[in-house]
């Protein structure tokens, strides 16, 4: 039986203090349950998040960590560096990511075979732009950045994946994939992780949804039987939102 995971990404946003107390509100208005909450947040406010969260339940990640375990990389960060202070998840291969920081399905790959060598648990973002989607070539897309994903991991450590389908015509748009469009899609990714890897693994991993969830979809959207959880921006950044969301 898999956790559903609802997971924010703040992006950039939020100062240190800002993030403490986000954390002391959400603190108030979450329950432990058989939802898994947690926040990727910007590297500065990680060690304080992981602090303000120890003993909840409440998980944190990071939005990028580099795929070199070390070396001269000016501003990047490792999975070792975010492993020492507590951090537990790390997003990898966001749209924004693939847009802005020449992000590829081979970058990706490099970066989910470091992160499980440090017990980081990678929740790997995969998504069609809309003109792919238009052109009816959103399953061609995807599956091929799965593919390019997963090279060469073992069962193991597909099994403890997290997957966020977030097409990225949905992010940030207030346009929501439809609640079928979205199951549609994670159902497929499970086809793809079933078809190299079987069923057994397949079943384990989590699959999330992300763009434009909102308090008032996400319970919709939730239940539908292939999508285990969600990938939360800008509803991520208000307590009272996102718990409304964890809470679906
Ligand atoms: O990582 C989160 C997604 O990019 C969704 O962002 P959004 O909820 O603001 O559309």
């Amino acid at each position: 039986m898999r956790k559903p995971f609802i997971a924010g990404n703040w992006k950039m946003f939020k100062t240190t203090k800002e993030a403490v107390a986000f954390a002391d509100e959400f603190k108030k208005l979450y329950e432990q349950s058989d939802v898994l909450a947690g926040i990727c947040a910007p590297y500065t406010q990680l060690a304080a998040l992981v602090e303000a969260f120890k003993g909840t339940g409440i998980k944190v990640g990071a939005q990028n960590m580099h795929f070199e375990e070390n070396g001269a990389y000016t501003g990047e960060v490792s999975a070792d560096m975010l492993n020492e202070i507590g951090v537990e998840y790390c997003v990898i291969g966001h749209s924004e990511r693939r847009q802005y920081f020449n992000e590829t399905d081979e970058t990706v790959n490099k970066k989910l075979h470091t992160a499980f060598k440090h017990n980081i648990l990678p929740i790997v973002c995969v998504g069609e732009v809309l003109e792919e989607r238009d052109a009816g070539k959103e399953f061609d897309v995807v599956k091929t950045q799965m593919v390019g994903a997963l090279k060469d991991l073992t069962a193991d450590q597909v099994a403890s994946l997290v997957v966020a389908y977030e097409p990225v015509w949905a992010i940030g748009t207030g346009r929501t994939a439809t609640p079928e469009q979205a199951n549609e899609m994670c159902g497929y990714i499970r086809k793809v992780i079933e078809d190299i890897y079987g069923d057994e693994v397949s079943e384990k991993v989590i699959i999330q949804y992300g763009g434009s969830v909102k308090p008032n979809n996400a319970t919709e959207l939730m239940n539908m039987e292939e999508i285990d959880g969600a990938l939360v921006g800008g509803a991520s950044l208000v307590p009272q939102d996102f718990i409304q969301i964890v809470n679906f």
